[in-house]
This record gives C-alpha cells, structure tokens and sequence, in this order.
C-alpha cells in the first residue's frame, strides 16, 4: 500500500492531521490493528476502548515501520497523525484490500429485529439465480466463496472495517458477485463501514435496544445510526409499518432520488409492495404480494414460506424487493423463500402427543412479541408455554419487557438461564416474574434450562406451543466471562422428545 495513496485519501475526508513519514519513499506491505499480527514493513493502527500504547511498542518490536493514530506517542517510528482513527482505519483498509466493493453489488439490511432472517432468505433467492457466486456476511456465519472452507463463525454482526474488507476481498479473488451482510447500528456508531456505499440499503424496523455502556448513550443516537445505511445507499428499502417510518424516509431522501426508495408493508396499498397474508401454519405461511409501483409488476404473484411467523413474510417482502434489485427473477425468489432454513429462528419440531416446539432467538421485547403475538393470534385455540431467561451484565430493560409479552400473550412460563454472565440466573428469573400478571400467567423458576425444558415438554398436551426462546442454537451459557458448554436448546429438546415413552 502506497503512502501517499493513503494520505492523498485521508486527505480527501478531511481526516489528516500531519505526518512524520516519507510518503513518496513507503510502500507499506502490512496493514492491521492488532500488534500479534504485526509482520515486516506494517502499519500499525492504534484504535480502541482497551488499547494502551504497550500494544504500539510491541508492533514495533514485531516489524511495525509507522503507525496511524489520533495521538503522538513519541515513539521510534513515524506517525500518520488522524482526526478520527476509526475512519481511517475504514479508508486505508478499502486501499489495502484495492476497494473489493467496486467488485460486488452490495445490499445491506439493519433493523432491531429481522436482519439475520433477511440477510439468510436474500441470500438463499440469490444463490438460486447466480449459483456459486452469492457472498454473505451475517451474524451466524460468513460466506466467502463456494467451498466448504469458505465459511467462518462470525464474532460480530458486522464485522471491523479491515477484517469486513479483507473478507470482501476474499469473497471478489473466489468470483463472488454479490454480497448480502448484516448493518448493526454500531458498525455506524464505530465506524465499521464508514467510506461504503451500498448498492442496496434496507431499514426493517426500530425498536428500543442496544442502549447502554458500550452501546448507544441513547434512542436518537441509535435511530440516527440506523438511518445512516440509507444516506449511504444507492437504493433503499424501508418497511412503511416501522415506527418512526417518516424520519426514516426524510433521510433516505437526503442521498437517494425517491425513484430509488422501495417500501412494503401488509396490507399498504401506497407502498411499492402490498403483502396481504393467505394461510400461516405452524411450519409455513403464504402471502400475496400486489404491486404499487409498475416497474416491480412482475413480483405480483403468491409466496410460500419456509419459516412461519407473518414477520417472516414482512422479511421476505423486503428480501424480495433486494434481490429484485440485484437482478433475480420470480421463480428465484419463490425457490429461495421455500427452501430456507435459518439456525436457531423459529425453527420447529412436531411432537406426537406434546404439541409443537419452537425454538427461536427472540431475546428481546421486539422480538417476543412479534413471536408470541404471531402464536397467539393465528392459534387461538393452542395454549402457549414459553421458556426464556434474560441475559446478565446487559439489557436490564429486557425483563420487563419479556413480563409484558408474556402477560398478553402467554398461559405459563419457566423462567431459567439465558446467558447470566455475572448476574444470578434465580435473581434475573425473579426479577422477570415480579412484572408478571400471575391471573393470566402461570410461572415456574427452574434454574438449569436443560430441567426447565423437559419440564415444559413433558407436561405439554398435543395442541400446546412450547417456545424455546432466547438462545436459538447457541451451544454455550455465557457464565462470569466464560462460555460455558451447553448441549443447545435443539438438542436438549430431541432428547427431552426421544426419552419420553410415548413419543417412541
Ligand atoms: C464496544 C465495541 O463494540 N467494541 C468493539 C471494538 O473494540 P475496540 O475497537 O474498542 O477494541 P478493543 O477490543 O478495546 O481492543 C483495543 C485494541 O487493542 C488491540 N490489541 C489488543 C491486544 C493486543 O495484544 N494487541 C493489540 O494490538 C486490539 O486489536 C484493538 O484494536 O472493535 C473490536 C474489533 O476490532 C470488537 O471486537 C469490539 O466488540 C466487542 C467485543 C463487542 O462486544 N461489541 C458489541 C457491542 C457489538 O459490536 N455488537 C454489534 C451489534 C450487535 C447487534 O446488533 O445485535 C455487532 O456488530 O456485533
Ligand atoms: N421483522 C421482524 N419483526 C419482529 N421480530 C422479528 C422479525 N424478524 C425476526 N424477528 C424475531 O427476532 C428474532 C431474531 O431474528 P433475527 O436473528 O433475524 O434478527 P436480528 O436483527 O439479526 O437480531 P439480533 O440483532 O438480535 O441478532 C427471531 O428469532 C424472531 O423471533
């Protein structure tokens, strides 16, 4: 990487200070933020809550020849000095990695709830129209390419600008085409993806969350980050029944001529897609969709759904309207939405003589009660035990709000152990159970999740709906900073199945 590219581009988004490097004699062969992954030649980036200039003095003792900071630590090498590190970290590594997003048709989805979901059908429609060439990035796994070593576990919904555009890269050398990832608000609020336009930008809905230490200081911060996708989208898709939906069109309008601005929404004739929902089953559903906007006229047709819940089919109009854009055709998009399987969401098992169990990740308020709520209404006659805990060390809020889903619309709950960290499981379960209306609900406290599951399986009577929700199929409890081994609710649940005598 050239120095004086570099700086040229720093200098582009007002984001240099000085330097005490050569430019025109450097050619960096390195580039990272880490010092243990520091070689010869490297440009070391000082970044970071935790960073301590240790870190700074052992890239240097590794090979490190400069580095880029936001302050001069007097150190043996030159400094790139940057007004915000993040951001140019951002920058040098879309240099480093030669911008593999000019390679790719990037489309991009945020939202408190839905994003795993959507990113997983969109990319399941693609790979249907263009085999072998579809990259994802979401928040269970990457896909860099075709083969099977083309795959990582993901650490974070969206990952740090080097490794995003590294991976990016990666996906362009393995003759990806496209790419569909998850934009977590706080790859806007650190700057993951700053420098990135999205070819497609898609806001699925709002709901309080993610406010907290380390997290946003407050609900306009974190729609303000939200809506930071649209303003760098070529094209945005908003679904018309999320809350704040005026905000959040006013500033897709900003950056994007409205001729690019799609919407959808049940039952919305002014939006560009109208869903109106035919049958949702306890494994599937089917919906409509009618067009307002004459140049979607072909996607006028009916759909069937591999993954039940009516905010599936909100997420698969959305993913729809995405790989309309990106050039799949309707055949695509009806193959891709009937054949996905997302680990961990509203995933199903049928009992002989124990009703239905789900198990899904809803770990939140949002999410509980767009489940329970779906449960509820489109079964009235089914009864609803859920089994849920709330995590520790975060999302306080959490608690209640699980409490105030469960009161309108559960019939009994085991509250147990969802990741405690260095909480008590039994005082967060309490805590949960003190906002409960114990008239409409029945509650048991069960503090190991593996009992409090076979309990709740085992007293099910065949039309009852067991939700496992929460952890999805996590095969770890997070306890006191270690992940602790945890068989996963899938497997607990099989076996909680396969042991009992009348279900052989
Ligand atoms: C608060 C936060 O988001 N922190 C993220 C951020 O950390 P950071 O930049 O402050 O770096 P740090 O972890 O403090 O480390 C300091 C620096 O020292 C360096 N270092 C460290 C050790 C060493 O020996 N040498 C060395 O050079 C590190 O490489 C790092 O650059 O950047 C790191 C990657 O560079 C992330 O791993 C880290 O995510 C933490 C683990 C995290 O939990 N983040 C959550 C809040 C998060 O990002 N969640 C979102 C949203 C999820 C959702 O929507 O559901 C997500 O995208 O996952
Ligand atoms: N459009 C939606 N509206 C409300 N709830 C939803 C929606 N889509 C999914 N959910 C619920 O939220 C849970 C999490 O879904 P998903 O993993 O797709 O969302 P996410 O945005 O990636 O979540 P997170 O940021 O928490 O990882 C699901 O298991 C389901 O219960």
């Amino acid at each position: 990487m050239k120095a004086n590219q570099l700086i040229a581009l720093l200098q582009e988004h007002d984001l240099l200070r000085n330097t005490t490097l050569q430019v025109d004699d450097t050619d960096f062969v390195g580039l990272t933020y880490d010092s243990r992954q520091v070689q010869a030649n490297t440009l070391f980036v000082c970044k970071g809550f935790n960073f301590s200039v240790d870190y700074l003095h052992s890239a240097i003792e590794n090979g490190a020849t400069a580095y880029l900071a936001e302050e001069d630590y007097g150190v043996s090498v030159p400094v790139i000095l940057v007004k915000n590190v993040r951001k140019a970290l951002s920058l040098a590594a879309q240099l480093y990695f030669d911008f593999p997003q000019n390679d790719l048709f990037v489309i991009g989805y945020t939202g408190t709830k839905g994003k795993t979901t959507s990113t997983y059908l969109t990319t399941n429609i693609l790979s249907h129209a263009f085999p072998q060439q579809v990259a994802m990035f979401s928040t269970i796994n990457h896909i860099v390419g075709p083969k099977p070593q083309d795959q990582y576990r993901a650490h974070l919904t969206t990952a740090e600008s080097f490794d995003l555009f590294k991976e990016m890269r990666q996906a362009v050398d393995n003759g990806q085409k496209v790419l569909v990832m998850e934009v977590a608000s706080q790859a806007y609020l650190l700057d993951r993806v700053y420098g990135l336009t999205f070819d497609v930008g898609i806001f699925l809905n709002i709901s309080p969350d993610h406010i907290g230490v380390n997290e946003h200081p407050n609900f306009a911060n974190y729609l303000f980050c939200k809506m930071q996708l649209l303003l760098n989208s070529r094209n945005c898709i908003i679904n018309a029944e999320t809350d704040h939906f005026d905000e959040i069109y006013a500033a897709a309008k900003v950056s994007t001529d409205p001729e690019h601005i799609f919407t959808y929404g049940f039952n919305q004739a002014q939006a560009s897609l109208s869903i109106t929902s035919r049958q949702a089953t306890l494994t599937d559903s089917h919906f409509d969709l009618t067009v307002h906007d004459e140049r979607l006229a072909a996607l006028a047709t009916t759909y069937d759904v591999s993954v039940p819940g009516d905010f599936n089919q909100s997420n698969s109009a959305a993913a729809i309207l995405a790989s309309h854009l990106a050039g799949a055709q309707v055949a695509d998009m009806q193959y891709g939405l009937a054949h996905t399987r997302i680990p961990g969401r509203m995933e199903s098992i049928t009992t002989k003589h124990h009703g239905t169990v789900y198990i899904d990740y809803a770990h939140d308020w949002g999410s509980m009660n767009a489940l329970l709520s779906f449960l509820h209404t489109q079964f009235p006659d089914h009864r609803v035990i859920a089994v849920l805990g709330s995590t520790g060390d975060k999302g306080e809020d959490r608690r209640e709000g699980f409490a105030k889903a469960l009161n309108d619309y559960a019939d009994a709950a085991y509250l147990t152990t969802d990741d405690p960290g260095h909480e008590d499981p039994m005082a967060i379960a309490r805590e949960i159970d003190s906002h409960i209306d114990h008239t409409k609900v029945k509650t048991t406290i069960i503090a190991q999740r593996e009992t409090a599951i076979a309990q709740a399986i085992t007293t099910a009577t065949n039309t009852d709906l067991v939700v496992l929700a929460g952890k999805g199929e996590d095969a770890y409890q997070k306890i006191n900073g270690v992940d602790t081994p945890y068989a996963s609710d899938p497997v607990v649940a099989q076996d909680v199945i396969d042991s009992l005598a009348d279900e052989s």
